[in-house]
């Protein structure tokens, strides 16, 4: 079994990958373009480009050494060539760029669907609540662009290159000691890469100041947070919290920036010497006898596209190098969805009939990154066809058993056992086909009614029935009738017609969700009623009865989580949880003649409304 904590390490958790595997994924990149012929004539543009710039340094030596002869026709031919091969150079640099935005764009797209797509494939919900893997993901969703980049980088180094080298040709037929200053840039390429490498470590370290930044000030435009925000005056200190965040990550940045340009300009130091010494021997040569004014223009136009060639080399290669690192992005994403997935690689199918019911021995369980276990030696019997209850003080662990049970989670010692097969072993998928819920912090999710309960069950979300049955069943069918177009009516302010529903009725539309599930094994009700009123609450859970006779008729269980005490007695066995463990078992007469924290928790509630 893969170790969760090593999932997602402490620190930066982005290997690098061999160069093979960071060439296959540019190449995969690329072809997700879906459009193969557009890199080709990208490929053919650059080759032009490439023939066109060292036709144009030819030609205008050949301009000015048959105007200095009076050879007016040879003058006229060259000039003519030139022209040409202008005209060639700017009209195939204009295609190949816009191959290249198309391209990025659509591969953008796509990349960042991929992201998402892997994200979703883990099974559990681990690399959800780490921050670092949330810094790898913000850097990923944009990751389309520098990819493709880096492709077309790796083209245009391919032109550089062969560009450099015409220009030492060009260079040695003038003098052959000219053929040195290309040679200069080396440096100034290779530093340019390690440049880029403090400008991708400082993207890194900037991610968490940049997403609270985020978070804060997109708080300002979010309703239920306006309100607070206007309520406590406090959108100045947030705003400021902000600014303080956003100014971190820039000097972050800046740094990283600064410590890139300082590593680029020593580069450039031999190059300038050499560039200054190159055009210096040129005139010596011409004073001498032994150059033409060709030669002289020829050299110093050739000298001067060297330093843009360079130039051009270094931040291409800067560009090569955060397409790799992207690469080493998305191959650890990749590595961490099969990862993930070899956590979940149990195949066992669980049963259609719960007979005994869900056995916890020994349970332990730790978040990732926490310095104490939430769940600490957790042993308990959900039996088979029963309403179980979980109650405790907030922290006590309930949301995490929840989890657990659910397998976002899997425990780091024991076992979960459904009817005497360890969840471990069952086929996720098919475990999670018999379970159904809502959770404490429940989505609400803006589309139609229709599609908003039926999301809980895919395969008949489109059947009007079978949603107006789940909304009958979690006492909401007094919404259908409000909402305009019945269940037709999109719900949320996404939509410009959509029904803004309260606090209560989004919680209302969850439970409902949860109940398009026929017959689950397990039903899980986090915290169902927080938002309800005693009315809503209290006729909610005398559908709960009828939602409970329905689950046992094969032996499924109803887990209610709840801090509401009239709720809670009702449920057939109750589970006090206290400091990630049991601290008593039984029903609500039981527990209420001990002395525990549950007859505690019962009477002051209570006599707070007594
Ligand atoms: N993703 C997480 N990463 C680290 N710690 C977490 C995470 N989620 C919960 N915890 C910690 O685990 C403990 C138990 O949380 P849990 O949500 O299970 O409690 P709960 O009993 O459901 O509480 P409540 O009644 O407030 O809903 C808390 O101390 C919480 O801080």
């Amino acid at each position: 079994m893969v170790d969760k904590h090593q999932l997602i390490p402490d620190g930066d958790p982005v290997p690098q990958v061999p160069l093979r595997r960071r060439l296959a994924i540019l190449r995969a990149a690329v072809l997700r373009g879906g459009r193969p012929g557009r890199m080709r004539t990208a490929v053919l543009m650059i080759v032009l480009v490439t023939l066109a710039g060292a036709a144009i340094s030819l030609a205008v030596k050949g301009m000015v050494d048959g105007a200095a002869d009076g050879s007016w026709g040879y003058a006229l031919t060259a000039a003519g060539i030139a022209a040409f091969a202008f005209g060639v150079n700017a009209a195939c640099g204009r295609v190949y760029n816009d191959a290249h935005d198309a391209l990025a764009a659509t591969v953008g797209a796509r990349i960042n669907t991929d992201t998402v797509r892997l994200t979703n494939e883990m099974p559990g919900t681990d690399h959800l609540e780490r921050p670092e893997y949330a810094d790898q993901i913000a850097l990923l969703r944009t990751g389309g662009g520098p990819l493709v980049r880096a492709a077309f980088s790796i083209a245009d180094l391919a032109s550089l290159a062969f560009r450099i080298l015409i220009a030492v040709a060009l260079l040695g037929w003038v003098h052959p000691l000219l053929m040195i200053v290309p040679l200069l840039a080396v440096p100034a390429v290779l530093l340019a890469g390690k440049a880029q490498s403090h400008i991708e470590d400082a993207a890194v370290t900037s991610a968490e100041r940049v997403r609270t930044a985020d978070h804060l000030h997109g708080l300002f435009t979010h309703p239920t947070a306006a309100m607070e925000m206007r309520i406590f005056d406090c959108a100045d200190a947030l705003d400021r919290r902000s600014d303080e965040a956003w100014r971190d990550a820039a000097a972050l940045k800046l740094r990283g920036a600064v410590r890139a340009a300082a590593v680029g300009a020593a580069g450039w130091v031999l190059l300038v010497g050499g560039y200054t010494g190159g055009l210096l021997l040129v005139v010596a040569e011409a004073r001498a006898g032994r150059a033409s004014a060709g030669d002289i223009l020829m050299a110093a136009q050739v000298l001067i596209q060297l330093r843009g060639n360079v130039s051009a080399m270094a931040a291409t290669t800067r560009q090569v190098g955060a397409g790799l690192r992207m690469a080493d992005r998305y191959a650890w994403l990749a590595d961490r969805a099969e990862a993930a997935k070899a956590q979940y690689a149990g195949t066992a199918e669980p049963p259609d009939v719960l007979r005994d019911g869900i056995r916890l021995s020994g349970v332990h369980f730790t978040y990732p990154g926490a310095p104490q276990p939430t769940l600490d030696g957790v042993d308990l019997h959900l039996p088979a066809g029963r309403t179980v209850a979980i109650v405790g003080v907030n922290g006590a662990g309930k949301t995490t058993l929840v989890k657990l049970l659910c397998g976002f989670h899997r425990p780091d010692a024991g076992r979960i056992e459904v009817d005497g097969t360890d969840l471990a072993d069952l086929g996720i998928a098919a475990w999670r086909a018999r379970l159904s819920g809502t959770f404490q912090g429940f989505l609400r999710l803006e589309a139609t009614a229709q599609h908003s309960v039926g999301a809980g069950r895919p395969a008949v979300m489109d059947d009007a029935a079978e949603v107006g049955e789940a909304l009958a069943r979690a006492d909401a069918e007094h919404l259908l009738a409000r909402w305009p177009d019945g269940l037709a009516t999109p719900l949320g302010r996404t939509y410009r017609e959509g029904e803004e529903l309260s606090g209560g009725q989004w919680q209302k539309v969850a439970v409902a969700r949860a109940m398009m599930h026929p017959q689950p094994l397990l039903l899980v009700l986090d915290e169902p009623t927080a938002a309800l009123d005693p009315i809503a609450e209290h006729a909610l859970y005398e559908r709960y009865v009828g939602a409970a006779a329905r689950v046992r008729e094969n032996g499924g269980i109803v887990l209610l989580v709840s801090h509401r005490f009239s709720s809670v007695r009702m449920a057939d066995l109750i589970v006090v949880l206290n400091a990630g463990g049991i601290e008593d078992v039984g029903s609500h007469d039981d527990l209420i003649g001990r002395p525990g924290s549950y007859a505690r928790m019962f009477r002051k509630q209570a006599a707070a409304f007594a």
